[in-house]
């Protein structure tokens, strides 16, 4: 049976979330970042990198971007990038694709719904309740493979609008040459090889999936989340909005929101470069939140290495003062045991709520 939607029970008109929606209290969100235009101006800010000048002649312009793409990949895990070189007009157009997409009346949507409990993830989903906690996200999404190319399978894209398949495709290939700079610089700032992360990710066959969040408006967004707190499987995550805040990083003990920046491209640094670069860089624990006015709409783009690459610290991170953090595992078993971990703490979370109450 496939799960609630959050679009259709948000439309319902209830005034309170349902009780699977309800977040611990140490989960949920404070009040100050709720508010539509609140996010606050003081305190820690997620870098913001213009990256302008990263094909100039000026080889010092090109060292500087560099110094602070790999600076906000250590510090924070996440950056904003300005000047990313991707057309205002094609970012227009994919998010006006994604956005009739959900305009759809839910039946229509239903017609491409996903089983993610067969193991069928390509499709529209909404979150499965875990069966230990039972705990839901307010969200929606779309999920596909992007890339590479002879590996998709274009059933599993929206046929409506039409323009979504070319819109789309045409975001990807422009993600795929940004996926190679930074893969480069990270490279630089390491010490290896421009190439090296780039092909012990997978090279041509490195992956990207799209994930379109929807997060529709929610009458108690104190109490849920759109997206709970994670740090990415991937390797580099990019991410559009629709200019609703909502986006969280932990940083230094806070959660700070993301400014919303129009132009601005967000990269999250995902757990196979933390892994790579043995710790050097960070994969930032991000969760993102809801709304009471508005819809939020993310695009989400994970870059992941092919599911049998192994991904360990790389031999020139690793030496005597700085040994291995990290085991090599294959990306699918860092996915299995990833879940598998979250799916045993929840389950003890909820025994230990349980054992409260009855006492
Ligand atoms: O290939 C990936 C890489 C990722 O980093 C992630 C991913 C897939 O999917 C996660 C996801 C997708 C659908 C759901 O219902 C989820 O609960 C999670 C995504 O969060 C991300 O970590
Ligand atoms: O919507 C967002 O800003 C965050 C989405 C996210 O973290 C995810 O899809 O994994």
């Amino acid at each position: 049976m496939a799960p609630a939607r959050v679009e259709s029970l948000a439309l319902s008109g209830l005034a309170a979330i349902p009780p699977e929606y309800v977040r611990p209290v140490e989960e949920r969100p404070t009040e100050c970042v709720l508010k539509v235009k609140g996010v606050e101006d003081e305190g820690p800010q997620i870098p913001v990198v213009d990256i302008a000048g990263w094909d100039s002649a000026d080889e010092e312009i090109k060292k500087e971007i560099g110094r602070q793409v790999a600076k906000a990949s250590r510090e924070w895990g996440v950056m904003q990038l300005l000047n990313h070189g991707i057309s205002e007009i094609l970012i227009e157009r994919l998010q006006a694709a994604g956005k009739a997409f959900f305009d759809l009346p839910v039946e229509e949507k239903e017609k491409y719904a996903n089983d993610h409990a067969a193991g069928k993830i390509a499709g529209y989903g909404s979150k499965l309740a875990n069966n230990a906690s039972g705990q839901l996200e307010w969200e929606d999404y779309y999920f596909h493979l992007l890339w590479p190319e002879q590996r998709r399978d274009m059933t599993t894209w929206p046929k409506h609008p039409q323009e979504y398949i070319e819109v789309t495709d045409a975001y990807g290939r422009e993600i795929r040459k940004l996926v190679t700079k930074i893969l480069a610089t990270l490279s630089s700032d390491l010490g290896v090889e421009e190439e090296r992360l780039e092909r012990v990710l997978g090279g041509e066959n490195l992956e990207m999936q799209l994930k379109i969040n929807y997060y529709p408006r929610c009458p108690q967004p104190e109490l849920a989340l759109g997206v709970e707190a994670h740090t990415d499987i991937s390797a580099l995550t990019f991410l559009l909005h629709n200019m609703v805040p909502g986006l969280q990083l932990f940083y230094e003990g806070k959660w700070v929101t993301a400014k919303c920046i129009p132009g601005a491209l967000i990269v999250h640094i995902g757990d196979q470069v933390e892994i790579l670069s043995n710790g050097k860089f960070t994969s930032g624990l991000h969760r993102g939140l809801v709304n009471k006015e508005k819809v939020r709409i993310s695009w989400a783009v994970f870059c992941d290495p092919p599911k049998d690459a192994l991904i360990g610290p790389m031999k020139e991170v690793v030496d005597e003062s700085n040994p291995p953090l990290f085991p090599a595992k294959t990306f699918k078993e860092h996915t299995d045991h990833k879940l598998f971990k979250k799916a045993q703490a929840q389950a003890e979370a909820q025994a230990a709520k349980k054992l409260d109450q009855s006492t």
